[in-house]
């Protein structure tokens, strides 16, 4: 038995399926997860030691790598003058004017812990602004586990939302629409229909939860579109994308600007923290300013600022994306060549650091359904051939993959002779 079986088998005696993150379980590959001990760069180690090259990246927020020095430094340097204050710091101050600046669609922004905590204030920040219930947000799209954000589509076209949890409240529920992601048309008729009664659209600008799969020409501007039509809130869930497909975010990418933003993963660094914000008359709403209540003991925690702030530092630098993105189109493209000479039907999708493989003769992998078809048998299969040889991937046919500054040639080339092996045993 590994260590990491071993201490499996010992965290599920008082941890819900031994995680504290379900998709940390593995059970979207099957077997066991590899515990971690440490990460440096772009590895993982194993308690026995081995080293793994990490395209997870703890989900997104390890954009320079693992332990970075500058990062550490920073946070050793203020850990020694206390962990929470629960009173203002200066910090939050630094980062809420590099958030701002950086993101110049968020007029005002507010910390918390996390991104779930983001959207759902981000939720009902704007049903308080617009005194509307009903959302709108898209299948295949995830955005953190909040009751009205684990809403699945209802059984007919434009039927109001189904909890996809028990504890949902069916009555709650009933207020999301979960459309299809990249159906204009879609949107175009919910607005119809319900248009006076929606106070928000909620999106992932790309998706990275139903594996990597970017805008359509046309659906963004969509979205924007109908919510200046109707007066709804357009909300970006740039949780993932924030400082991840550029430092401005993906609306810098695709020019569509908001009404509000939620971040988180990046902007902590590997820390706790999320933020929501955007446009001035909105946010103006959150107490203590406005009526609309939003609250959190660690929000804009000190140590937690420290390792964000100096991790967007770092990420302004000149090239930094130029560089990030050259390293994801050296992997992807190597991996899409391999896979050819295999004989493996496999698709790609990527924007600026993340992107997704799919094992489907699909050209394009373009939406949920598309996604859903894909071979997921073969993926758990070339999971745990690519496992076995050093490389550690999201456990999930349905996540996107993250390279990191730290991430060298070396390590990508390592990473493609291991995926051309992997290919030869599927
Ligand atoms: C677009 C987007 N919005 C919100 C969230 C929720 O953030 P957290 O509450 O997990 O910090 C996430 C969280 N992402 C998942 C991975 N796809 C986190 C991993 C996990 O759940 O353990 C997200 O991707």
């Amino acid at each position: 038995m590994s260590r990491s079986e071993e201490l499996f088998g010992r965290a599920k005696q008082h941890i819900p399926g031994g995680v504290n993150s379900p998709v940390r379980a593995f059970n979207g590959v099957g077997g066991d997860p590899v515990f971690v001990d440490c990460a440096a760069g772009p590895y993982l180690y194993d308690p026995e030691g081995k080293r793994y090259i990490d395209y997870v990246g703890s989900w997104g927020p390890m954009i320079l790598g693992h332990s970075h020095h500058e990062v550490i430094e920073a946070v050793s340097s203020v850990i020694n003058k206390g962990l929470s204050f629960g009173a203002p710091t200066e910090l939050e101050t630094e980062m809420a004017d590099r958030v701002c600046e950086l993101v110049p669609s968020m007029e005002l922004v507010r910390m918390v812990s996390s991104g779930t905590e983001a959207t759902m204030s981000a939720i009902r920040l704007a049903r308080g602004f617009t005194g509307r219930d009903k959302i709108v947000k898209f299948e295949g799209c995830y955005h953190g586990h909040s009751d009205s954000l684990l809403v699945k589509a209802g059984s007919g076209m434009l039927t109001l939302g189904e909890p996809s949890s028990p504890g949902v409240p069916a009555s709650l529920a009933e207020h999301t629409l979960t459309l299809t992601y990249n159906s204009s048309d879609q949107v175009r008729d919910a607005f119809k229909q319900y248009g006076e009664q929606i106070a928000a659209i909620i999106v992932e600008p790309v998706a990275g939860n139903m594996n990597c799969i970017p805008p359509q020409a046309g659906f963004l501007p969509t979205l924007r579109e109908v919510c200046d039509e109707y007066g709804a809130v357009l909300i970006f869930d740039e949780v993932m994308t924030g400082f991840r497909v550029a430092l401005g975010g993906a609306q810098a990418v695709y020019g569509i600007k908001p009404d509000l933003t939620t971040l988180g993963k990046v902007i902590g660094g590997g820390m706790p923290v999320g933020a929501f914000g955007g446009r001035l008359d909105i946010m103006q709403q959150i107490a203590p300013l406005g009526p609309v209540y939003q609250a959190g003991t660690l929000s804009g925690n000190p140590v937690a600022m420290t390792a964000g702030l100096k991790t967007l530092e770092l990420i302004s630098e000149s090239g930094f994306y130029d560089r990030l993105s050259a390293k994801v189109e050296a992997l992807v493209s190597g991996i899409m060549a391999e896979a050819k000479s295999a004989g493996i039907p496999l698709a790609e999708n990527h924007v600026g650091g993340m992107f997704g493989l799919f094992f489907t003769d699909q050209e394009k992998v373009d939406d949920f359904q598309g996604a859903m078809a894909c071979d997921q048998n073969r993926f758990k299969a070339f999971y745990h051939a690519m496992l076995d040889r050093g490389i550690y991937l999201a456990p999930s046919a349905f996540e996107a993959g993250f390279v990191s500054e730290a991430h060298t040639d070396e390590d990508l080339k390592a990473t493609i002779e291991a995926a051309a092996g992997a290919f030869q045993s599927l």
